[in-house]
Formats: C-alpha cells, sequence, structure tokens
C-alpha cells in the first residue's frame, strides 16, 4: 500500500546559505514526505560522506531512485534504508552521497506516514511511544568552527534537567539566551551570533563560564526548577598531533599531542584534570567530545573520573557509527551518543546506534548539525526511540522548527 511511485530530488538552501539536497518521496497511494540533509562544520573524521549538491543529486538520480520507484515500500523503513546502501555499495556513502541518503531516507518515512495516518515518531517508534520528552539541550555562547573571533570552546549549551515539560525546557533555554545577550551587553560585549544561533562574542572561555553560570541560575530561579548547563569541546578540532605541531586537525594519532584552546595549550592528561575540574566548579550535566575523536584511552579516563556526574558524549568519536560505539562500549569511553542521521546515512543507521547505546547504558542525545533546514524529522526520532536529550539550538527558524515540533508532539500525543 505503501509502494514508491516516485523519488525526486533538488537542491534547496540551509540555515548557512549553503545548497543541500531536499527530496520528495510519492507513493502509488498518493503518500507525499519530503525532507532535506542538514551539514556539519565541525565534522568528524569518520562521517559518512557528503558530496557536492549537484553530484549528490545526479548519482541518487541514477542510483537511488531507480531502485526504490515500484520496487521499495515506503512503509519499509529497513527495506529502503538497504535499497540506499545497495545503490551506494559502499561503506561510507561515498559514490551518492550521504546528503542524498539521509534526504532520502527521512523522506520515504514521512511518505508512509502520510498513507497511514499516524504522526511520523508513532510510525518509527511505535504505539508506545510519546509519553516521554527528550530534555532539549540548546546552545547560548559558542564559537569554535561555528563562529569566527568567538569563544574556542564551540558550545555552551542550556541543560534545562528539573523542567517538568518539554514545553517549560524549550521556554527556559530561550530565557537563557535572552540573559545571557544581557549579560553580555552589560560588560560592553557586542555579540553576533554563530552558525547555530548562539552568541558569539569576542571573549575568553573563561568569561564565557561566568556569563552562562550566572544566566542559568537566573532563569532556574525564575521558572522555579533546575537549570544547569553543558559543553560541546569539539577538542578534535583543535588537538594538534605531536607528530605534526603547527598544523591543525592533525587525526593520526592520540594521546600524545596537544590541545590548544585559544591562548591556553594544553596536554591530554591536562584537558582531562581541567574538563573534570570544571565538571565539579560548574556542576556541568554535559560534556560533548571533550577530547579527540581518536582519543578512547583519553575518553575512558575521563568518564571514569566524572561518569557518574555528568554525561560524557561522543560526537566526532562515535559518529554515530555502531562500530566506532562497540569499541567506545569495550572501552568504557564516554556513557553518552550524539546521534546525527546524516553522519552516517540513514534513519535505520541511526535508530541501530540508538538502540545499541541504550542497551549499554549510553544515553542517546539526537543532534541537528550546524547547517540546517526547516526539516523536523530529529524532533520526532527523538520522541520515537525515547531518547533522554536532543540538541537542536535555542533561536533561530531552523531550530526552533523542531523545538516547536516537540512542543506540538506533546500537546497531540
Ligand atoms: C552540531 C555540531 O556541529 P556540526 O554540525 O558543525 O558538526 C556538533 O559538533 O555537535
Ligand atoms: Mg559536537
Amino acid at each position: 500500500m505503501t509502494r514508491i511511485e516516485s523519488v525526486r530530488y533538488r537542491p534547496i538552501l540551509d540555515s548557512r546559505g549553503n545548497k543541500t539536497v531536499e527530496a520528495e518521496v510519492v507513493t502509488e497511494d498518493g503518500g507525499f514526505g519530503r525532507a532535506a540533509a542538514p551539514s556539519g562544520a565541525s565534522t568528524g573524521e569518520y562521517e559518512a560522506v557528503e558530496l557536492p549538491v549537484e553530484e549528490a543529486i545526479a548519482a541518487a538520480r541514477e542510483h537511488v531512485a531507480p531502485r526504490l520507484e515500484g520496487r521499495e515500500f515506503a512503509a519499509d523503513q529497513r527495506g529502503v534504508d538497504a535499497a540506499i546502501h545497495a545503490a551506494d555499495g559502499t561503506e561510507n556513502f561515498s559514490d551518492v552521497g550521504a546528503n542524498s541518503a539521509v534526504a532520502t531516507s527521512m523522506a520515504a518515512a514521512k511518505a508512509a506516514t502520510d498513507v497511514l495516518g499516524a504522526p511520523l515518531y508513532q510510525h518509527l517508534g511505535g504505539a508506545f511511544r510519546g509519553r516521554n520528552f527528550p530534555v532539549p539541550l540548546g546552545n547560548v555562547v559558542g564559537g569554535g568552527e561555528h563562529a569566527a573571533d568567538a569563544t574556542a570552546i564551540q558550545e555552551f549549551l542550556a541543560a534545562p534537567v528539573g523542567a517538568p515539560s518539554v514545553r517549560q525546557a524549550v521556554f527556559a533555554n530561550a530565557a537563557v539566551h535572552e540573559r545571557v545577550g544581557e549579560l553580555l551587553s552589560e560588560r560592553g560585549e557586542a555579540a553576533a551570533k554563530g552558525d547555530e544561533g548562539a552568541w558569539a562574542p569576542s571573549i575568553e572561555d573563561a568569561a564565557a563560564f561566568e556569563i552562562v553560570d550566572e544566566a542559568v541560575d537566573d532563569v532556574a530561579d525564575e521558572f522555579g526548577f533546575d537549570v544547569r548547563f553543558g559543553l560541546d569541546m569539539a577538542a578534535a578540532e583543535c588537538y594538534e598531533d605531536s607528530e605534526e605541531q603547527g598544523s591543525s586537525n592533525s587525526r593520526t594519532s592520540s594521546g600524545d599531542g596537544e590541545y590548544v584552546f585559544g591562548d591556553e595549550v594544553r596536554s591530554t592528561a591536562e584537558q582531562i584534570d581541567y574538563v573534570a575540574g570544571l565538571v565539579d566548579e560548574y556542576d556541568l550535566a554535559y560534556v560533548e567530545d571533550p577530547l579527540d575523536e581518536n582519543d578512547y584511552e583519553g575518553f575512558a579516563d575521563l568518564t571514569e573520573r566524572v561518569g557518574d556526574q555528568t554525561l560524557v558524549c561522543g560526537d566526532d568519536l562515535f559518529v554515530t557509527n555502531v562500530e566506532r560505539l562497540r569499541d567506545g562500549i569495550a572501552a568504557g569511553a564516554a556513557n553518552s551518543i550524539l546521534v546525527k542521521p546524516n553522519q552516517i546515512g540513514t534513519l535505520s543507521d541511526a535508530v541501530d546506534a540508538i538502540e545499541l547505546a541504550t542497551r549499554n547504558g549510553y544515553d542517546a542525545v539526537v543532534s541537528h548539525r550546524s547547517g540546517e533546514t526547516e526539516d523536523t524529522t530529529i524532533a520526532h526520532l527523538a520522541v520515537a526511540v525515547d531518547a533522554p536529550f536532543i540538541k537542536t539550538g535555542t533561536v533561530g527558524g531552523e531550530r526552533t522548527a523542531k523545538l516547536n515540533e516537540l512542543i506540538r508532539i506533546a500537546d497531540e500525543a
């Protein structure tokens, strides 16, 4: 009943003004699904390959669409995703592009829900989903690869862990963003916004810690529940391998290089001490990518030290990849995984990573990318898999698209 009749592709714009892939899937009985690929800036070395948009679209038209049209059923997500894999034939979607793959995978899911008449989260997660909602982690200050001349740490994230509802949590994060803006202007720090809508002031990380700490305390008092904060350090971007000092982003070895965050240079042991100290000092709820993407051992050491106090999350470390996650679980590296469907290319692969994580006591954090569209699939995915957290910004239309969808799902569930 949901047999796919046609698959169409077009280039559209993402929030950075770059071109990205939009896919549309139409079923024989008129079901329609449309989805668009997001795009990262601080991408992990081991992510599936994003091809230039025209190339990805041409490859998808030639190889993916013919494997789906008249052959696969949109409601059979595993079948659709297996066909996309077969059309590509590589380990990392380097032939058709993870951007066209993920757009197709998500569009098929939406076409199925259109026919089935069920919300996307229910189609993906089943009849018993829709009761639990993720805590939204929302970045309020940032820099790194997301803004020039701003903080060295990529993201300072509000974490409204005590919120009684997803709506209150979303509103609290917006309030933290607003309060941070006020505190910055009281200090005379005019700030632009980075790629994800967070303030991008030209200040040291130490000043950002003071400001965000004060802002979350103020908002916790105002809202009457616990609001903490966390970080995405995106440390692979700041790691310089010992064999290639001076050239940033070397990814060939780990452990004996240096972390260069602004003017501060740290060895791996010092970086672990520094992060553990931050967790204690600021009662951090969350620390993503505190170490290089190859350093399972460093992640394990840090997790051993602070894993009972905070979430230690692997983004570039795991890249939503079950093989890399399996290695991490064996090593005791991290206790949570960031899940970005475009890092791995299909919804089925993303769900596999989430299920492996959950079975092993790792929390899944479903995440946006710095380059986004109005697509709301990740809001539904987070509810469908019972993810305890979602990271999808705080303000800006492409971010509020997901946050407002979460509020709607909660209202209608
Ligand atoms: C969302 C992130 O940024 P990007 O999409 O640039 O990888 C991240 O690093 O978690
Ligand atoms: Mg990250």
